[in-house]
């Protein structure tokens, strides 16, 4: 096969709407065969993404694709043949799952899809389908309104935060955090810190690199489950990329009052700059709950936002 020719695929992550997800394994005599997969295959001359998702998920596992959502594209080059890998989140579909192919199929827990062996390209698709729509950024000036803020944001069913609180004293992060973090296992929620903070010896789910952290960051830091990285342009995305982030903000989408210098990217250049690197991409700058689908039709994971979720609902 040509090395050079870019093979367009179609893929699809299913869950069951209770946190598992259904893969198959890819049979013995094929590429890459013995490795877990997430349903699909390559577009044939003349189809749309939506088309191959759909043919091939009624090929594979005989069902049929009623709704389903951008969620990442990944390009990758295996040496003997390079992919791009359209990945598509199936959010409605008729017909009961079944292996037509005589290939191995199972639901697994989203948590759980680490502990199986997928090929290389599959990193950053594991991480998508891992991560929800919506990333909530925890401000507040004092630490009644950073708790009041952290409820509003779990109460609408937010599970990604990051605590930021930049505006707050410093010698009460510590307690603000405790009780931050109180919430958040309460309700089941993943709260990632701002490594500017003076945090440092927290113990947390995760730490979010501010641009400037992450031009200073010369190795992933070990024992983070998950690091997120703000980004502005394509340098710092590959950065993000490089250091082995699991998902990056990029801002500012448009252009808002806490960043009145900053040109906004506008949708367009969002679009192109997430293209180009194998990241889950928020979409962060002016947006609200309603910019979803833009945001996803745009290549996006979801939106960030700070003052997004905290509009009165
Ligand atoms: N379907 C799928 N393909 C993947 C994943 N990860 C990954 O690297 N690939 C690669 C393997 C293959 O090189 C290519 C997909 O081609 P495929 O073998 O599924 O194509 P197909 O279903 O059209 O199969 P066939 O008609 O050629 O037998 O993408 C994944 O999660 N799902
Ligand atoms: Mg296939």
């Amino acid at each position: 096969m040509n090395a050079r020719v870019e093979l367009h695929v179609a893929v699809g992550v299913i869950d069951d709407r209770q946190g598992n997800i259904l893969i198959t394994l890819r049979p013995n005599h094929t590429h890459l065969g013995g490795l877990w997969e997430f349903p699909g295959g390559k577009l044939e001359a003349g189809e749309t993404v939506p088309q191959a998702l759909r043919r091939e998920l009624q090929e594979e596992i005989g069902i049929d694709v009623q709704a389903a959502t951008p969620l990442i594209k990944v390009r990758h080059d295996y040496g003997d043949r390079r992919v791009l890998l359209d990945v598509w989140r199936v959010n409605a579909y008729n017909g009961v799952e079944t292996p037509r192919e005589g290939q191995a199929m199972r639901w697994v827990n989203v948590r759980q899809l680490n502990q199986y062996q997928f090929p290389a390209a599959n990193q950053p698709i594991i991480k998508a389908a891992q991560l929800p729509v919506y990333y909530a950024i925890l401000e507040g000036r004092h630490i009644d309104e950073v708790l009041a803020n952290c409820r509003r944001i779990l109460q609408q069913g937010i599970r990604l935060l990051q605590f930021r609180v930049k505006s707050l004293a410093v010698e009460l992060l510590p307690a603000a955090l405790r009780a931050v973090q109180d919430y958040c296992r309460q309700y089941q929620a993943v709260l990632l810190i701002n490594a500017d903070l003076p945090l440092a010896d927290a113990v947390a789910d995760g730490w979010h690199l501010s641009s400037r952290a992450l031009q200073n960051c010369s190795a992933r830091p070990s024992g983070a489950t998950w690091l997120a990285a703000s980004c502005h342009n394509l340098a710092e995305l590959r950065q993000a990329e490089q250091l082995g982030v699991d998902f990056v903000v990029l801002a500012p989408v448009q252009a808002t009052t806490s960043h009145p210098g900053q040109a906004a990217l506008g949708w367009a250049e969002f679009s192109q700059l997430t293209d180009q690197v194998n990241l889950p991409v928020y979409a962060l700058g002016g947006l609200g709950l309603a910019d979803l689908d833009q945001a996803s039709q745009s290549g996006a994971q979801g939106i960030a936002g700070i003052s997004a979720f905290l509009a009165a609902s």
